[in-house]
């Protein structure tokens, strides 16, 4: 993403801005971006684009052209055009860490602004973190399936374009990947930039063999050779064998080296080649596959028994094929007026459709035994908790379903943080593989039950008491107008 981006909204949104400069109506609001269900039939998902989210708040400027543009759509009346012209970020932003589990309803992001400047990012907030969201849990149900094998991410050629191929890379390696193919993201990112060599290496040569000699010549510390251009079992195994037998006579074994399976049978493969790569005495080679794998794939494979311990994983995961959207709102939840907020509701037929109003934070309430996430409490800002007193949670709407959390087991951490305050960034984004670190740890407060590919156990999201009351008054008091 390069480029001045601050047209990077929709429509309505200057619209709507020009009309609340007309009414001078520029109040101060919370909108929260939260979303309802996770992707892909996950039991959580994992945030992401945070980072992105800052620069684009941080370079928010209408240039000259932009001014020229939006004047020339008759449209905007010059004194709203003299304030875009002066326009910037006055307000409050809070997030949830990239990397860290999160689940449905809970606001990801929330911005506390005059309403022109709240409305106005809706559309770039949503955006960024809708995709990077999504492909980061697919990159982590993906790498849960490999069970600790490392996954390259592929996925740059089949990307929905550029920007998608490399910010989906960079979410792939916060979501578990070990790296990416990508060089543009591998160098803007400090990422591990990862790969092995086509099918055209191969044909280029007048024989498998001599291709096989030359990329070992070439690449005499990691070199992993594919191995299906014509025949697996009976050429290209076998010719990989000469070759690292050839290095091993000559003393040049590499440190790093095996092959890549890209086609056919991969389980079968997989076995018959490492037993093949055994017998000839390489038993630490590395077996990779790759063709169309996804989480399901992966996990099948695994069940096979297949000999496979690296995987190259694109289009299923950098596009999040079974699931392409991550379906993130932006919705009012307060307007201050004399000092105070006053809590906003959406209504809806589904009641999980129906906003939680107010100025909110999310408390994580953590089993102090095992650091298993309990529950987590969408809450007021005014509420606290106290760990050494007992907590009662509630499910918000099933009620009668309640769990006493007794004092001292339990723990509690703050999950929506400051980013930017007055207008001012607060908060230093962490380098990609300290996310990927720090949302390894957070997929260990996980129940196994949550984490499972299928049917995944929900995690409890409940309200506070105080919320709850909030959110019931304002629905008793819509319900009799
Ligand atoms: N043992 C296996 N169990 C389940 N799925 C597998 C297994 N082996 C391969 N697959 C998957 O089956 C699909 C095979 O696709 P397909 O037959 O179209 O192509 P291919 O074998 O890769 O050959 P080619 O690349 O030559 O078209 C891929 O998605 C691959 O990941
Ligand atoms: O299947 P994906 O999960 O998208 O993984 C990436 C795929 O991209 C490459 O194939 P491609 O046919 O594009 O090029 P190649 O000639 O190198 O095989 C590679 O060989 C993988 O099969
Ligand atoms: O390096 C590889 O093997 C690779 C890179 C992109 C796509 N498919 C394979």
């Amino acid at each position: 993403m390069t480029g001045n981006l601050t047209l990077l909204t929709d429509f309505y949104e200057l619209t709507m801005m020009q009309g609340y400069f007309k009414n001078q109506t520029n109040e101060t609001v919370v909108f929260d971006a939260f979303y309802r269900n996770n992707p892909s039939g996950s039991g959580y998902a994992i945030c992401a684009g945070l980072e992105q989210v800052i620069k684009y708040i941080k370079e928010l400027n209408f240039d000259y052209d932009d001014i020229a543009y939006l004047r020339s759509l008759n449209m905007f009346d010059e004194d709203f055009l003299d304030y875009l012209a002066g326009f910037h970020f006055t307000g409050d932003i809070y997030a949830i860490p990239e990397g860290t589990v999160v689940f449905p309803m809970e606001p990801l992001v929330k911005v506390v602004a005059p309403i022109m400047e709240a409305q106005l990012v809706e559309t770039a907030i949503l955006n960024i973190i809708n995709h990077q969201s999504l492909i980061a849990t697919k990159a982590s149900r993906v790498c849960f399936a490999a069970q600790g094998d490392p996954i390259m991410e592929f996925g740059l050629r089949r990307a929905q374009g550029p920007d998608a191929g490399t910010l989906g890379a960079r979410a792939a390696v916060i979501g578990g990947c070990a790296g990416t193919s990508n060089v543009l993201c591998a160098k803007e990112f400090q990422i591990p930039a990862l790969g092995t060599h086509a099918h055209s290496w191969i044909m280029s040569f007048p024989d498998e063999l001599t291709a096989f000699r030359k990329y070992a010549e070439l690449y005499p510390t990691n070199t992993t050779l594919l191995v299906d251009t014509y025949d697996t079992l009976r050429s290209g195994v076998p010719n990989a064998i000469k070759v690292f037998s050839e290095l091993k006579e000559a003393g040049k074994m590499p440190s790093a080296y095996g092959i890549r399976l890209d086609s056919g049978d991969l389980a079968y493969l997989s076995k018959k080649a490492r037993q093949m790569l055994d017998a000839a005495g390489f038993t630490d080679a590395t077996i990779c596959a790759s063709s169309d794998l996804d989480e399901y794939l992966i996990d099948s494979l695994k069940t096979q028994n297949a000999a496979i311990n690296s995987w190259g994983v694109g289009t299923n995961l950098i596009t999040s094929k079974d699931c392409p959207s991550f379906g993130g709102v932006y919705k009012l939840a307060a307007i201050k007026r004399n000092g105070e907020f006053i809590p906003k509701i959406k209504l809806s037929e589904n009641t999980w459709k129906i906003t939680n109003p107010g100025n909110k934070t999310i408390y994580r309430i953590y089993d102090k035994e095992t650091n298993k996430i309990k529950a987590d409490l969408i809450s007021l800002v005014t509420d606290t908790i106290d760990p050494t007193k007992p907590l009662m949670l509630f499910d918000p709407i099933a009620t009668w379903k309640k769990t006493l959390l007794q004092p001292n087991t339990y723990e509690v951490r703050e999950i929506l943080i400051p980013i930017f305050q007055n207008g001012q960034c607060v908060y230093e984004s962490p380098s990609v593989m300290d996310i990927q670190a720090y949302c390894k740890k957070e997929q260990s407060t996980l129940w196994d039950e949550t984490r499972r590919l299928i049917n995944p156990q929900e995690v409890y999201v409940d309200l506070s008491n105080n919320l709850w009351n909030i959110k019931n008054d304002l629905l008793s008091s819509l319900n009799s107008i």
